[in-house]
């Protein structure tokens, strides 16, 4: 088979045949000194709608990893595809239009607006990545009362429960419609009971079709996916 140029994205190919995600020998290393290869030859994919959970211990490489799947970072070698886009050719300008399109991101603190309302956090990343401007109010209502938030609409961030904040920040993810929905310790910040919940969104999420990669030390919350890669110094350890 001929390789693409590097330059173009790949032909156009029936929708849930290219993987949502591939890393295909990913090595991440820091220059030091001393050298550290957070990542040794990592080879991954994800299909569209699938849900996936990373797993591994402190230093394994997770992050790293996560930080390249929503590109905010670059392997030193190999290739990340999203969509079946080889994203290394793309420039810095695309890279950031592709991540504010196609991913939407959750983070264990949250990393909410505290002086906007619920409501103007969810539209926010939409004033950025090309959401009609008609079509993003109902966007942000509809994330809203996906994740049980409708009540909540008006409300500044400090006052809600950190459930409720996780949930505005679920909410400010999907809203954008992503391709891909990357949560990186989701529930480091909850209690055992609202990380239940948040799973739980998760799982619905999925059910209408969205590919989540949740990373997570936590075992619990990582058999929650459907699948399940292990990362153990900077390379998969075990998947299934
Ligand atoms: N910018 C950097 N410079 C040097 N080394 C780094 C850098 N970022 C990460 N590392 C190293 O790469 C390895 C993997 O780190 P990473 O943060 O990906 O692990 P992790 O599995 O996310 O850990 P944790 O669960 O503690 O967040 C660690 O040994 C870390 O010290």
């Amino acid at each position: 088979m001929t390789a693409a140029p590097a330059t173009e994205p790949l032909p156009a190919t029936t929708p849930g045949t290219v993987p949502a995600i591939e890393l295909r020998d990913v090595t991440r290393s820091f220059p030091g000194p001393p050298e550290v290869q957070a990542l040794k030859g990592v080879s991954v994919s994800v299909a569209d709608g699938e849900y996936v959970s990373i797993i591994g211990p402190s230093g394994s490489g997770k992050s790293t990893m996560l930080n390249i799947l929503g590109l905010l970072d670059r392997p030193t070698v190999g290739e990340y595809r999203l969509g079946g886009v080889l994203t290394g050719a793309l420039g810095e300008d695309e890279r950031a239009a592709v991540r504010a399109r196609q991913l939407g991101f959750v983070f264990q603190a949250f990393h909410l607006m505290s002086r906007r309302t619920v409501l103007e956090n969810v539209l926010l990343p939409m004033l950025y990545n090309g959401t009609p401007r008609a079509e993003r109010e109902p966007r942000a209502r509809e994330a809203l009362h996906r994740v049980g938030l409708d009540h909540r609409i008006g409300f500044l961030p400090g006052t809600l429960s950190g459930g409720e904040r996780q949930r505005v920040a679920v909410a400010r993810a999907v809203a954008s419609r992503p391709r891909v929905l990357l949560a990186d310790e989701p529930t480091g910040n909850l209690d055992q009971t609202t990380s239940a919940e948040i799973m739980a969104l998760f799982e619905e999420l999925h059910a209408d079709g969205l590919t989540l990669v949740v990373i997570t030390h936590d075992g619990a919350v990582a058999r929650r996916a459907s699948r399940r890669i292990r990362l153990a110094d900077g390379r998969v350890s075990e998947v299934g």
